[in-house]
Order: structure tokens, then C-alpha cells, then sequence
């Protein structure tokens, strides 16, 4: 894997007083920072009137990665408090943080929540988790978070993902894999642009896991557009046994070139990573927790782009297996 650094776009002083200032605002007017319709209007509200640039710095992925880096917001760690030591204990931790990266999601499209994620939370906290070590959802440490979609299960799933750090004192990289980087054969690319396999719910929905009203529908793994190829990827939860030993054969070598393309991005505290997630597949290393308030600690978001044509059609007539994601702004 190689540690290439990510495209970087700085944040300039005004810019990032601009979100402080908003995100300050917002709070200062709601009575929970737990983002409830009206405080999500106001991150609506708020983010239509910033300034050109911003919105400049929040314009989609302009490089065959697949993603970049926002850097520039503050944070400081002595006022942060101690890192939550599961997200379901998090509370209102880190909340200002929580406003400023909705408002930044808000820009880029519209803010998207899981009834069944982390209590339908718009901002989710990564941290690693007692009893958790070894699982493959955000509260692991010890194993190799492999590299996956973002709830690839899902034709709702986000077009982006935001990784917002607030502390990473032992500077442990998220992977990112981009489709766009990887060499394949066209031969590959027809094989594994036909739906073969399904991609099942992973360990954080555990409700869609239990889902038997209908069967799991077979999904491509690739996705011709004009502007390039997508993928929507998930080994850990993709059984092939309906598939033939060509289909096991290409997806083998499009894991080995995600692999081969694969970087190493070790965020820092006020770095956002920004994911395209019909472009990039993305991971953890492993590493050891601490459990003493000092752990690396991420804040999550998810967005949905409208007008994107970058998956096929016909994952509007899937099931979804009973999950309902939330969208912040309805209108
Ligand atoms: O911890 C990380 O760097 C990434 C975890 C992850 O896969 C996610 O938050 O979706
Ligand atoms: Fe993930």
C-alpha cells in the first residue's frame, strides 16, 4: 500500500471562521445538538448563504482518486474532552464539530441518516469500542477493516462519505482504493458489470439482517459511465456461490488491483476526508485502542448528490432489505 499523499484543499482563515461562526450560531439557537428537523433546516439555511469559497473548496472530486482532503478547521484537544468509548454513549460530544461537518455535507449534497445506524444520527462517531476489536463496522481496531462501499448493501447508499478527525494521536490510516486508478481487462470489466452476486447488510444493520421477506438480489460489482467506470464493492458480505469460476476470477483480480492502487490516509485532527463512494473503496488498518479517553475519534457524514448518474438503473427496484434512509433537507 502506498502512503501518496491526497489531493489537499486548504481552508482559508475566513472560510473556516465562516463554518465556525455558522455552526456556533446554529447551536447557540437550538436546545440539542442532536440534529432534529428544525436544527437540520438551519443547516440547510446556513449553508445556501456561504460564500464562493467554500463552495469552491466543497466542488466534487476533480482527480481519478476519488477523493480528497478539507484541512483547516481547529480543534483544539485539551477543550474537546475525553474520546466517547462507544458511539452509543457519545451524547452531544464533540457537538460543534458535529454542526460544522453537516454544514460542510450540506454543501456538497443533501445529509443522509439511517434508521438503523446509530439511532438515525446524521453525524456518526467512529470510535474504537470495548467488545468490538474484531468486527468489521467503524468500532473495531485490532482487524483490518476491509476495503469496502459505504453500505453497498443499499441503493440508497451515499455518493459521499465524510471523515471528519477530531483525534488520531497514533495516526492510524483509513485506505482508499479508487476504480478509477485500477487496470483491468475489458474482458474483467464485461464480466463483473453483470449482476452475479448480492451484496448483503453489514454487521451495523442487524435489523436488515434478519430481512427474509424477499430474496437478496444479485448486484454488478461494476458500473459503465460516460464519465468512467463505478463500483460498488463489499467482499466481507458478498457470498459468490452463485457465481461461476470466471466471475471468481475477475473479482479476484479486481480485489488484487484494488489492492495494488490502495493509499494510506492517515488523517489529523481538523482534516476531512472526503469519499467518493461510487469511486473509492475504503478501509482501516488495524490497530490497538487505548480505552483511557485518548482514542482516535471520527466524525462521520454521509451525503447523497441529486442528478447523479453514476449507478444503473435498476437499483431503484431493490428492497434495500426493509432499511429506510433518512434524507435532511425533503424538499
Ligand atoms: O475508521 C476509518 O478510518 C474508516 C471507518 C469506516 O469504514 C467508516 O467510517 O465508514
Ligand atoms: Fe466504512
Amino acid at each position: 500500500m502506498s502512503t501518496a499523499a491526497a489531493p489537499v484543499r486548504q481552508l482559508d482563515e475566513r472560510t473556516v471562521s465562516e463554518l465556525r461562526e455558522a455552526a456556533e450560531q446554529i447551536l447557540a439557537e437550538s436546545d440539542t445538538s442532536t440534529p432534529s428537523p428544525p436544527l437540520l433546516r438551519r443547516v440547510e439555511q446556513a449553508a445556501a448563504a456561504f460564500g464562493d469559497a467554500l463552495r469552491h473548496h466543497c466542488r466534487p472530486v476533480d482527480t481519478a482518486d476519488g477523493l480528497f482532503v478539507l484541512r483547516g478547521i481547529d480543534v483544539d484537544d485539551d477543550a474537546l474532552g475525553p474520546t466517547p468509548d462507544d458511539w452509543a454513549t457519545a451524547g452531544e460530544s464533540g457537538a460543534r464539530y458535529d454542526v460544522q461537518l453537516l454544514l460542510l455535507a450540506a454543501v456538497m449534497g443533501n445529509p443522509l441518516a439511517w434508521k438503523g445506524q446509530q439511532d438515525g444520527r446524521f453525524v456518526h462517531n467512529i470510535v474504537p469500542s470495548a467488545g468490538h476489536e474484531s468486527e468489521q463496522t467503524g468500532a473495531s481496531s485490532t482487524v483490518l477493516l476491509s476495503p469496502h462501499t459505504e453500505d453497498a448493501f443499499h441503493p440508497g447508499r451515499a455518493h459521499l462519505l465524510m471523515l471528519c478527525c477530531l483525534r488520531n494521536h497514533d495516526a492510524v490510516a483509513t485506505t482508499a482504493a479508487s476504480i478509477r486508478r485500477t487496470r483491468l481487462a475489458d474482458e474483467d470489466i464485461a464480466v463483473l458489470t453483470r449482476p452475479v452476486a448480492p451484496i448483503l447488510p453489514d454487521d451495523a444493520y442487524t435489523a436488515a439482517q434478519s430481512y427474509t421477506a424477499q430474496a437478496p438480489p444479485a448486484v454488478p460489482a461494476l458500473f459503465a459511465t460516460d464519465a468512467g467506470l463505478t463500483l460498488r464493492f463489499d467482499p466481507a458480505y458478498t457470498p459468490l456461490d452463485p457465481a461461476d469460476a470466471a466471475y471468481r476470477a475477475a473479482y479476484a483480480r479486481l480485489t488484487a488491483e484494488l489492492a495494488r492502487v490502495s493509499v494510506a490516509v492517515r488523517l489529523a485532527p481538523g482534516e476531512v476526508l472526503v469519499v467518493d463512494n461510487d469511486l473509492v473503496v475504503h478501509g482501516r488498518v488495524p490497530f490497538q485502542a487505548r480505552y483511557d479517553g485518548s482514542d482516535r475519534w471520527l466524525k462521520r457524514a454521509l451525503v447523497r448528490v441529486p442528478g447523479r448518474r453514476s449507478r444503473p438503473l435498476a437499483e431503484a427496484g431493490e428492497h434495500g432489505y426493509g432499511q429506510a434512509a433518512l434524507e435532511a433537507h425533503t424538499s
